[in-house]
């Protein structure tokens, strides 16, 4: 057998893989058995089964043989089922803006996601040139600033520079609810980016299916940005109430502080987060969230 080859997956769409070689030579991949367990992002071993045809009509086609272990897997879940979103991701960049007015408990669900795989988080504040907007924005945004969250600002449509030095040396999947300027925040970062879709599209068959699955850009040798389309309810079926409370950082100084050990946080006397909610300590609406997030778990 000949030695593996190894790359990245940098598109998935149903059983067939795009993955990119280090020189940047795209194979078109399915997995070996019957399983297919690999996700945008992944590092995987691959042996060739067909070369390109000399007139390109037909890119080069491989198998997937190993997936190599993960630092990070982003997943979101129902009742129902679990999607793998992204692997080896280092950071999570949710984009909000100024105008639609943004879901802050789609927000409050990826920060838990990101706590839970130990990620970089970013909150982007997009469309900040609607001034009276953004101001309304910030201020709904206060309560995470003042928890330790870096808030960047800007403007997709003019300047998407302030981001770059943020993403340098990350693996970065991009979420945000629909209408908050993701795409045109991406077209900015990586003016290749349509051409990019349109190999994946090309190379997987998949027209414009593609654009409902994860894509990896690479921004540099060290540095890519993971798109993730369609993540409108981040499902959170596979943690448990520790996992969805350790996601509010502001409560941990009060864990164990409550008067009963099974303390549900509402009406019990002698609550801890409840007293710090009166004392001004955390914010009222973030407790009401931990409410409703963890009141639908297992
Ligand atoms: N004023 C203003 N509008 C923006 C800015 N960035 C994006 N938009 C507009 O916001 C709308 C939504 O932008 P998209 O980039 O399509 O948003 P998206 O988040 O990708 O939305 P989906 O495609 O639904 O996922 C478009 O009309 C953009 O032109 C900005 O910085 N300022
Ligand atoms: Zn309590």
């Amino acid at each position: 057998m000949s030695q593996p080859i190894l790359g990245q997956i940098v598109a998935a769409f149903g059983r067939q893989y795009l993955v990119k070689l280090p020189d940047g030579e795209a194979i078109a991949c399915v997995p070996r058995g019957k399983k297919s367990e690999a996700v945008c992002g992944d590092q995987v071993e691959i042996q060739r089964t067909a070369a390109a045809t000399s007139d390109q009509s037909t890119g080069s086609q491989g198998v997937i043989d190993r997936i190599l272990p993960r630092t990070s897997l982003l997943h979101r879940s129902d009742a129902f089922r679990e999607k793998l979103i992204a692997a080896n991701v280092t950071q999570i960049v949710i984009v909000v803006a100024s105008e639609p007015s943004f879901s802050d408990e789609l927000l409050t669900r990826c920060l838990i996601a990101a706590q839970d795989q130990d990620l970089n988080v970013l909150i982007v504040l997009n469309k900040c040139d609607l001034a009276e907007a953004a101001a309304a924005a910030r201020v709904r945004l206060e309560p995470y600033r003042a928890i330790g969250y870096r808030i960047v600002e800007l403007t997709a449509l003019e300047n998407a520079a302030p981001l770059l030095p943020l993403l340098q040396g990350h693996q970065s999947v991009l979420v945000g609810q629909s209408g908050m300027g993701k795409s045109t925040l991406i077209n900015a970062l990586l003016p290749d980016a349509q051409a990019a879709t349109r190999e994946i599209s090309t190379a997987l068959d998949s027209g414009k299916h593609t654009t409902t699955h994860a894509k990896l850009y690479r921004l540099d040798a060290q540095s890519s940005l993971i798109d993730c389309p369609g993540v409108q309810a981040f499902g959170l079926h596979h943690l448990d109430k520790t996992d969805i409370a350790a996601g509010f950082v502001e409560f941990s100084p009060y864990r164990g502080q409550c008067r009963f050990y099974n303390c549900r946080h509402q009406t019990e006397p002698g609550c801890a987060l409840t007293e710090a909610v009166k004392q001004g300590k955390i914010d009222a609406r973030r407790l009401q969230l931990f409410q409703s997030i963890s009141g639908a778990q297992r």
